[in-house]
C-alpha cells in the first residue's frame, strides 16, 4: 500500500468512526463515559504506585479534556484527583506539538487557538518535566486490536508519543480511551510508519490489552 492510499484510507475510516461516534445517544455516551472512568479508576488503584494514606500524593496521569461527542472525561478527572493522583492534560502547541498543563477542580480554561479543545490558562510545561507519569491516556476515535489507533488528524499523539519511544528506560504505556463500538478488529487501522503503537485501550467494560511493549503498566 503507497502513502497515500495509506492516508486516504486513514481519512475515510476517520469520517465514519466521526459519524458514528456523533450518531451515538448522548445518554449512552454519558453512561459510557462513567463506566470509562470506572475502568481506568479501577485499573489505577490496583497499581503499586497508587496514593495511600495521608496525604495522598500519588503519581500523574495524563488525560484530556473530551469535547462533545468524545467520552466526557469530567468524572475521571475529579476522582483522580479525588484520590490524591496528579493530572496533566494536553496543550496543542505550534507545528503540532504538545505541552502539558496541570488540571485541578474549577482551573481556568479557555479554547485553544489550534483546535477544538479546552486547555488550562495556566502554567504549561513540556513532559520532561512531569514527574511520576502512570499512564499515557491517548484520544482516539477509534482503535484496533494490533493498537492502531486513529486520531483527530493532527498527528500531536503521534509526535509526541515518538519523543518517548516504547523500550526506552522509563517509558511510560499509552492507552487509547474510546466508546465500546470503537474497538475493531486488527489490521483494520492502515498503520504508517510514524503511528505509535498504544499498549492497550480502556472501554466501558475495562483494559483491553494488545500484548505490545506498551501495555506493562
Ligand atoms: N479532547 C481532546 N484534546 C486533544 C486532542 C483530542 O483528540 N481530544 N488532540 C489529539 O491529537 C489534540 C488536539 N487535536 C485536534 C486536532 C484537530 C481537531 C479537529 O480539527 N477537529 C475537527 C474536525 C475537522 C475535520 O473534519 O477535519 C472537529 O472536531 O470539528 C481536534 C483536535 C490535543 N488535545
Ligand atoms: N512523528 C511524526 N513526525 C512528523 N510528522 C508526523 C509524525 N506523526 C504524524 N505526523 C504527521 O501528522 C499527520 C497526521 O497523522 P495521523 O493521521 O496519524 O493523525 P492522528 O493520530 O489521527 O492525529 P492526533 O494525534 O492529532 O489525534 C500525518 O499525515 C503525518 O504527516
Amino acid at each position: 500500500m503507497t502513502p497515500s492510499t495509506r492516508d486516504t484510507e486513514k481519512a475515510h475510516l476517520r469520517a465514519s468512526l466521526r459519524t458514528a461516534r456523533a450518531a451515538l445517544d448522548p445518554a449512552d455516551r454519558q453512561d459510557q463515559s462513567r463506566a470509562l472512568a470506572g475502568a481506568v479508576v479501577e485499573h489505577l488503584r490496583s497499581l503499586p504506585s497508587a496514593p495511600s494514606g495521608t496525604p495522598r500524593h500519588g503519581p500523574t496521569v495524563a488525560v484530556y479534556l473530551g469535547v462533545d461527542p468524545e467520552p466526557d472525561t469530567a468524572p475521571l478527572l475529579q476522582e483522580l484527583h479525588d484520590l490524591g493522583f496528579g493530572v496533566v492534560v494536553p496543550i496543542c502547541e505550534p507545528e503540532y506539538q504538545l505541552s502539558w498543563a496541570s488540571w485541578f477542580p474549577g482551573v481556568p480554561l479557555q479554547r485553544s487557538v489550534r483546535a477544538p479543545v479546552l486547555e488550562p490558562t495556566g502554567k504549561r510545561f513540556s513532559f520532561d518535566e512531569v514527574p511520576d507519569v502512570a499512564v499515557i491516556l491517548v484520544p482516539a476515535l477509534g482503535v484496533d486490536g494490533s493498537g492502531h489507533r486513529v486520531g483527530q488528524g493532527g498527528g500531536y499523539y503521534d509526535r509526541f508519543l515518538a519523543r518517548y519511544p516504547l523500550g526506552a528506560p522509563g517509558a511510560v504505556p499509552r492507552m487509547g480511551v474510546v466508546y465500546r463500538s470503537e474497538v475493531l478488529p486488527a489490521g483494520t487501522i492502515p498503520s504508517e510508519p510514524y503511528d505509535q503503537p498504544l499498549g492497550g485501550v480502556f472501554t466501558p467494560d475495562g483494559l483491553l490489552r494488545f500484548g505490545t511493549a506498551g501495555s506493562s503498566v
